[in-house]
């Protein structure tokens, strides 16, 4: 976890940038034969031919923009891996989240690793085991911060964002993942 992976003039920069460059979609997902809005917007970048598969939703990836292939780079270069894709995650307000889950898709291989870089508001990143429920932390995810899960941490840990009554400003995730 590194908390100030980039520096705070830098991080307003790039959330600047984000917010009005990536093409951000209202997704839908089914849930019990209804479709519901995704609590978030999204979006989805990479190497053409890696579609993905999340939230039973089919994503075909846009093609790579300076400012995400700029990230992407400074990523690979400290975390010593190579990505094909990201993720992206608008969280408009506190009434926004991501529910329990772990990045487990198929595509993504038996240990993967994802790299998640946030800016823009502070939310807080819960974590709960699988199998025992009782354990369980938390981490609060700032802007310019990076986070590394690889390993065995997506076959026994579930995360997710709460909603918060929190007045919050807007926050944009990155989770840089390696389609296979
Ligand atoms: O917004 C975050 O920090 C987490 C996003 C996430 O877990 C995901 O997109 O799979
Ligand atoms: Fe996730």
């Amino acid at each position: 976890m590194y908390y100030n992976f980039f520096r705070k003039d830098e991080s307003e920069k790039i959330f600047s940038k984000l917010y009005r460059t990536v093409a951000w979609k209202q997704e839908t997902t089914s849930l019990y034969s209804r479709q519901i809005s995704l609590p978030r917007l999204t979006a989805w970048y990479g190497d053409e031919g890696r579609a993905y598969t999340y939230s039973k939703i089919k994503m075909e990836p846009q093609p790579w923009i300076p400012i995400l292939k700029s990230i992407k780079l400074q990523i690979e270069e400290i975390s010593n891996e190579v990505f094909n894709s990201v993720l992206l995650n608008l969280y408009r307000d506190g009434k926004d989240s991501i529910s329990w889950h772990s990045d487990d898709e198929p595509e993504l291989g038996k240990n993967p690793v994802i790299a998640s870089v946030s800016f823009g508001g502070n939310r807080r990143f819960m974590f709960r085991h699988k199998y025992k429920k009782e354990l369980k932390f938390n981490i609060e995810l700032n802007r310019g911060s990076l986070l590394l899960m690889k390993g065995e941490t997506q076959h026994f840990w579930q995360h997710q964002i709460p909603k918060t009554n929190k007045v919050i400003q807007p926050r944009i995730n990155l989770t840089f993942r390696k389609i296979i």
